[in-house]
């Protein structure tokens, strides 16, 4: 499909989105918005059904945001999908607008890679972006508050909707929100998986199918712990030894497979669901459990919650 032949209001500049909008504000509609960086999957599409049943206007933004990727990451070949991703927004029949920005109008100022040649304005995240995420990637999360303010400030949503997979990211919109006083209320939907669990990404795709056996493991260690769990255990080390076992154990099947690629382990992370700060115990307040593990290069992440709600 392309631009011309989907009904649904396509707009790449900003000028013609808020002409847009401005007669929407008058027709007394919720409007709801789904920002993506496209390559659209279940996951999305899951967030625009449940836009779609507390707001009367859908709106998804498609943006690969430089400014969340470091240098050594993949901006490059992040897959962009657009014909496809505009038939499964246009099978949906609910979708009113797609806003799919130009770099240099999002970032008038350009957007270099590296943090420190940047000009212009960012927004900051203290307390909550250094772990997690944060470690491995440490300007993300500056990347993904700064593209999010200047998407609500162009959409200017009643309503946002993010995915539970990125479950830092959720922790950090929320605050965002609150600290800079975003007229928003923020939806938090679960995690779609695949049959065998895994969790959909995007990023999927750059799996090859003997990579795609193992990428399963992450959600299996989190299941482990999640047993542990469920047999009332509740200090770190006895939640989060079997999780370790599992990733230990399948990383040297798989060297001993000589498959060509390794499986590592960014990291496993048990965090109080509020400061996101390493916990030794799971108490009343219930906890977080994420993780990240590369499967050859490719960085795959995942969460369940313990008794608590994003
Ligand atoms: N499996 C999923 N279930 C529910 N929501 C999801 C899922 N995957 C992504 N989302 C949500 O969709 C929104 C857009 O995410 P994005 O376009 O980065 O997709 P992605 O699959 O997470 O990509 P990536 O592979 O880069 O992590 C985010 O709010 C994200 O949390
Ligand atoms: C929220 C987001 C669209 C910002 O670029 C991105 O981080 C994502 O897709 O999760
Ligand atoms: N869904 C998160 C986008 C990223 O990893 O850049």
């Amino acid at each position: 499909m392309t631009l011309s032949d989907t009904q649904i209001q396509i707009f790449e500049e900003i000028f013609s989105f808020r002409n847009w909008r401005r007669k929407i504000g008058s027709e007394n509609k919720l409007v709801g918005f789904i920002p993506t960086m496209g390559c659209l999957h279940e996951g999305h599409l899951s967030l625009i059904k449940q836009a779609n049943q507390y707001c009367q206007i859908i709106v998804i933004s498609i943006f690969v945001n430089p400014a969340q990727f470091a240098p050594s990451e993949d901006l490059d070949k992040y897959p962009r999908t657009l014909s496809d991703d505009l038939d499964k927004l246009s099978s949906l029949k609910c979708v009113d607008a797609v806003f799919l920005p130009k770099v240099e109008e999002i970032y008038p100022a350009g957007i270099p890679l590296e943090i420190k040649e940047q000009q212009g304005t960012f927004v900051e995240v203290k307390g909550k972006s250094h772990q997690m995420e944060g470690k491995t990637r440490p300007g993300f999360f500056r990347g993904v508050a700064t593209v999010c303010t200047k998407l609500f400030n162009i959409i200017q949503p009643d309503n946002v909707f993010f995915g539970q997979k990125d479950v830092q990211q959720c922790v950090i919109i929320r605050n965002m929100i609150r600290d800079l006083h975003f007229p928003i209320e923020m939806h938090v939907g679960d995690t779609v998986r695949e049959k065998d669990g895994l969790a959909m990404s995007s990023r999927n795709k750059y799996l090859t199918p003997e990579m795609r056996k193992v990428a399963i493991t992450l959600y299996q260690s989190l299941i482990e712990t999640k047993k542990a769990f469920e047999n009332n255990i509740r200090d770190r080390k006895n939640l989060l030894d079997p999780a370790f076992e599992l990733i230990e154990r399948v990383t040297k099947e798989n060297e001993a497979q000589k498959l060509g690629f390794s499986i590592k382990l960014d990291y496993l992370s048990l965090t109080d669901p509020d400061t996101l700060e390493e916990i030794d115990r799971i108490k009343e307040k219930g906890a977080i459990l994420s993780g990240a593990l590369y499967v050859g290069s490719t960085r795959l992440i995942d969460n369940i919650l313990f008794n608590c709600k994003l």
